[in-house]
């Protein structure tokens, strides 16, 4: 899990940098409102999962985990943060 989160983050990381132009990710980035689309993003998927959980159907509970972490790395990687500041709250917490 560790190192599927690290490989997501660094093609994120890539898109960002060298924007695609068949790219979903560096679109997020190029979009004048792309931080605005992560966030109402982040809260859809969070409504979906709560439904999904509700349901007990775990199958799109992990499709909206997914999506939600997705978004997630989006977001820390346009806010100049990246993994090891997650991590470190994590770590701070134990
Ligand atoms: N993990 C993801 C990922 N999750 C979601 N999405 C995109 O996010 C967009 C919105 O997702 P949604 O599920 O909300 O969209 P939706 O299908 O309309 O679903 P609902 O809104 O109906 O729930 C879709 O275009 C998805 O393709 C993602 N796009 C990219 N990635 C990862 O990022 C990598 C780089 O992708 P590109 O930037 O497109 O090259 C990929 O290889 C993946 O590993």
């Amino acid at each position: 899990m560790d190192d599927t989160l690290e490989d997501l983050f660094a093609v994120i990381e890539d898109r960002k940098e060298t924007l695609p132009e068949d790219s979903y990710t560096a679109s997020l980035f190029t979009h004048e409102k792309g931080e605005n689309a992560v966030l109402e993003k982040l809260g859809e998927e969070t409504t979906e999962l709560v439904l999904a959980a509700k349901d007990d159907d775990d199958e799109e509970i992990a499709y909206e985990a997914a999506d939600i972490v997705y978004h997630l790395l989006v977001l820390l990687s346009m806010k100049g943060m990246d993994l090891e500041d997650l991590e470190g709250e994590l770590e701070s917490r134990r």
